[in-house]
Parts: C-alpha cells; structure tokens; sequence
C-alpha cells in the first residue's frame, strides 16, 4: 500500500466525458450535498464529512427513491449507456472496508453510469492456489479445516456480514463455498490437480467478491446487477491458466449484452475480472494472473468506450517497482507499446495483455489510478505521446530467468538454423524474452513461468538442451535478471553511456543486450543478485531519487 487513503475529497476525472453522457441531474442532486474538497464546509454546515459522504452515496445510490439511470437523463441523451468501465483490483476490495471505499468511488463520478470489473478480494486468488495444492496430499475428511479454505470462508462471511449483504446473496455466497470445498474434496480424492481443476479453483474468488459487492451496493439503494464473465459472453482459447481472448466472438456478446440498442441500463453491471469460457471445452479459463486488467478492456473496447479506469494500490504505473526503488515516482502518461513491454517485462501492475483491445480500438484511454489516494493523477495510458523530452520512462525487473547459449555446430551461413532453434521451442512450448543472435549463435532468456509460477525445472532444461543435439551446442545459466529499460530510443546513446557509467562504478557484467526490435525497450541481463542494486542505482541516475 503507497499512501493511505485520504476521504472528502472528489476524485476528478480529468477527461470528462462528452456533455451527452452526462448523468446531469444526478450531478445537480449529488454535488448539493457533497463536501467537495475535504477542507469546505459542507452546505448544510454542522454535518460531519462522513455523514456528507454517505448523504453524497445515497443521493447517487438511492434507487429506490432516485429516479432509474433511464429518468435521470436529459431529454435526447443516449439514455443508460454505460460510459466507462471502473476496474478494482484486489487490493482495492480487500475488505468490508475497502469496499465501501470503491461504492465511494463509484460515487464520486455521478456523471458516469460505470461497468464495475472485480478482482478476487485481497490475496483469495493465492489462497485458493494454496488450498488446491494442500488438498493433494490431504485426507478428503480433513480438507473442511484446511486453513486455506477457512481463511476463504471467514474473509467472505465477515464481508458479507459487514456490508448486509441480503438473504438471496448470502445463499449465494454459501451455496459458492460449499461448492469450492467439494471441488477440494475431488481434488484430494482424485490426488490430481489439472490445469482445468485449477482454473474452476481459481473462479471462486471473482464469484464470491462481485456477488457480495453487488449485494451491497443494493443495500445502499443502487440497483446492481452481478455477472460472471460468461453472462457477458467472454471466451477464450482452452488454454487453462492463461487463456487468450477470443476478440470476435467476444466482442459482439459483450455489446449486446451491456448496450443493446434502444435499451437503457437500468442497473450497473458488476462483472468477473479474470474469468471466461474456454471455447471448445466450455469449461472456466483463466486469463493469467492479473487478467482482471484484460477483462476491463475487453469491457471497455466492446462497448466502445472512451475510457477504462483500473483502481491499484499505487499512484499509477511508476519509474520503478516500488518494492524495490521506495521513491519511484509515477509516470504521467504512455503509450500502449510501453505499457505493454513493461508489464511483458516483469511489472506486475498491468496485464501483459490487457492493451491489446485498446490497441485495437485505438480510441480507449487506461488511466491506472490509486483507490487509496484518489487525488493522485494516476497514469493515462494512450496511443501515442510526444516523446521530445523523454529520456527514461521506468526501469523494470524480471527476475529469476535462463539464459540460454544455442552455438551452431556446422559452417558459417548456414540457412534454417535460426528456424531449427525456434521450432524447438515450439515443440517444448516454452517461450522467450530476449533474443540476440549473431550468424551461429544464439542468446536468449527463457520465460520461467512457463505455468503460473512454477519454474522451469532443471530435468525440462535438460530435456531442451539434449533437443539440440546435432544441431547445436546449448547451455544454460539459471538465476539470471532482465532489467529492461522502458525508454526513449531515438537517444540510446545518450541512455547507454548513462547506464554503463553507472554499471561499470558497481563493476556490474552486462551477460546480454537487446534492443533491436523494440520502439521503446532495451534489455540488460545480469546475475540476479546484482539486479535490484543496479535497478536502485539508474534510478538515481536517470530520476535523482
Ligand atoms: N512499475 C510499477 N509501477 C507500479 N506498480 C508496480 C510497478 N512494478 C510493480 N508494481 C507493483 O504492482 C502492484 C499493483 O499491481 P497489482 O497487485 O496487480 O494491483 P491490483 O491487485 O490492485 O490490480 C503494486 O502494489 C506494486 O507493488
Ligand atoms: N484475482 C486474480 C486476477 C487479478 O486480476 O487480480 P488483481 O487485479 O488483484 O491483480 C489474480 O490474483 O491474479
């Protein structure tokens, strides 16, 4: 967590949405009871900044006495449209409390009638991990006092407990965990935990938070409607735990579902990040962890939107991973090439995928924004930028990864041979990072999370090396880092001096480099244990801080 979260203040959208969308009369009722800059005195004077809050949420929420999305429109308006999509992730729904804070959120764009995308609360989607791999080598009559499981069991009931959640959610949430503890006691029984168990496993999560979410939010009078990804028509490839989107189908059933024509939204949908529909098996996929990104633009593009907010627990994206530089600062604005190589690259606070539908629709806007520190102007992430007075944009790490050294065995020019080697990594599947190659020889970094987190184990490595003989001499080094520098690379040289100056003073060895392809990345591979170092010292360098 960056910065705790400081209320009363309005979260201002800064690219307001065009005059028809607006949502006016709702604004009127909302803004005559709001206390808008957290340090004014609320109209009515003597009320209390939280009272003033929740009179704001309930003039925005009030469905029962409120007029519907359809009334508050102005004649002419495109009436009960959905014009922007908010996603939370899971740190922004961690509790209760949370919670409240996104309904607050939420409310605090009266002029918006939002889609809501929701991640698993807090760490759900690692704890149902863990139970799954407890439940292996647990007996079937033990798996109800996994702690896992009762961790789930209690985070979701005192949730739902605390926000009133009604009845019909409530058996819902019941019904829910009951079914994921039978799912364990298969898995224990079975003593098989396939990548298709693993991802109906990881489906709990997003099933449980958006239904409690919904519920609350009709408890606080709004009129909300839960969905899991499938309603909306989501489907992806069957390729379990890191399911791709599959854009035509999805696209169409999302529109028609969420904007059909001449129909007004007379709830706010709340939907399943991470989750879809594998289109062939039909059964649950996921989207890769993090894939809750991609489910909001996927949202955002088949609505055709002009905007995606996705609420973290950082100020946007930063110049560094804020676990390693404490100071990193956020970056304003970048394009969606940028944002894609850093997050491919190692940082976690994007989905590698998650710019693709905007690239597509090229009209979308992501802005990242910090549910604890709503003031903060977060990151607008868009097509294009001026890129005049950029030098470094941020410096991102992607550790524990293979290098491997693929040399040619026979004669220089050789043709296929770049060909051969890529063929093999088809058939081992294993992807790759980084690649330089020079006419009988070949570098390049092996991705280590081939499945979730699971390493590339020596026994596969080994397997990979013995796959080239014949036709070339491979070996590998492990604990290697890419340190990949999201920058400006029509000024490398000016950037390359900088970065060996500052690694040759730390005597760091550069093992590799690649720049090549990339408009906007340049790669360094050092040994692990030298990388944060090296990250913390550009970043002094490039940021002073
Ligand atoms: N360059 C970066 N900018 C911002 N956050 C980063 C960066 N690199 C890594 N992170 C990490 O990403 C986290 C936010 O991503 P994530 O955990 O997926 O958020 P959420 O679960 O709220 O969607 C931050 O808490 C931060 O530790
Ligand atoms: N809950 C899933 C999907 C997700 O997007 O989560 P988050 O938004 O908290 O990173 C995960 O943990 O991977």
């Amino acid at each position: 967590m960056q910065s705790p979260f400081k209320p009363g203040r309005r979260c201002v959208c800064q690219r307001p949405l065009p005059a028809p969308f607006r949502l006016s009369s709702l604004l009127l009722r909302s803004t005559r009871h709001r206390t808008d800059s957290g340090t004014q005195p609320s109209p009515q004077g003597r009320r209390t900044r939280r009272q003033s809050k929740c009179l704001h949420i309930r003039a925005c929420l009030n469905a029962a006495a409120a007029p519907s999305f359809q009334q508050l429109q102005q004649p002419g308006q495109d009436a009960g449209k959905v014009t922007v999509v908010m996603k939370f992730g899971g740190s922004s729904v961690a509790n209760a409390q949370r919670m409240r804070e996104v309904a607050d959120i939420i409310c605090s764009f009266p002029e918006h009638l939002p889609c809501i995308v929701l991640s698993a609360m807090g760490k759900t989607t690692n704890l149902l991990l863990a139970a799954g791999s407890e439940a292996l080598t647990t007996d079937p009559s033990s798996i109800p006092s996994l702690q896992p499981l009762r961790d789930i069991k209690e985070l979701h009931r005192k949730a739902a407990g605390e926000l009133r959640v009604d009845g019909k959610a409530h058996a819902e949430m019941e019904s829910l965990l009951n079914e994921l503890q039978q799912l364990l006691v298969g898995i224990s029984i079975m003593q098989d935990l396939t990548p298709r168990a693993l991802d109906s496993l990881a489906s709990f999560g997003e099933r449980l938070s958006t239904r409690i979410f919904a519920a609350f939010l009709r408890a606080e009078g709004l009129a909300a409607q839960q969905y899991d990804a499938w309603d909306l028509g989501l489907t992806s490839t069957d390729d379990f735990t890191n399911a791709d989107v599959l854009y035509e189908p999805t696209l169409a059933k999302i529109a028609a579902k969420l904007a059909p024509p001449g129909k007004a939204q007379q709830a706010i949908p709340v939907v399943t990040g991470f989750l879809a529909r594998g289109i062939n098996t039909g059964a649950i996929t996921t989207l890769g962890r993090g894939g809750s990104d991609l489910s909001a633009t996927v949202i955002g593009a088949a609505l055709d939107l002009p905007e995606v907010q996705v609420w973290k627990d950082v100020d946007g994206v930063l110049t560094s991973d804020p676990r390693i530089v404490t100071k990193a600062l956020p970056v304003p604005l970048l394009t969606y090439e940028e944002a894609t190589e850093l997050a491919f690259f190692g940082a976690q606070v994007l989905h590698p995928q998650a710019m693709q539908p905007a690239l597509q629709s090229r009209q979308l806007a992501v802005r990242v924004k910090n549910s604890y520190n709503r003031r903060a102007g977060g990151t607008v992430i868009v097509q294009k930028r001026d890129m005049q007075e950029v030098l470094m944009t941020s410096i991102v790490l992607k550790d524990n990864v293979t290098l491997l050294d693929v040399v040619s065995t026979r004669m220089l020019g050789q043709f296929g041979f770049l060909s051969t080697v890529f063929g093999i990594f088809a058939d081992n599947k294993i992807s790759v990072d980084v690649v330089a190659t020079s006419e009988i020889s070949i570098s390049l970094t092996l991705d280590p999370s081939k499945m979730w987190s699971r390493d590339l184990i020596d026994e596969e490595l080994d397997a990979l090396v013995h796959a080239f003989e014949g036709v070339a001499k491979a070996s590998y080094q492990r604990n290697m880092s890419i340190i990949s520098l999201i920058c400006n690379i029509d000024r490398t040289s000016e950037i390359l001096e900088k970065v060996f100056k500052v690694l040759g003073n730390m005597k760091i060895n550069v093992k590799m480099m690649s720049q090549g392809a990339s408009k906007t990345n340049i790669s360094l591979v050092v040994d692990d244990e030298q990388a944060k170092p090296a990250i913390s010292a550009l970043h002094q360098e490039f940021f002073k801080c």
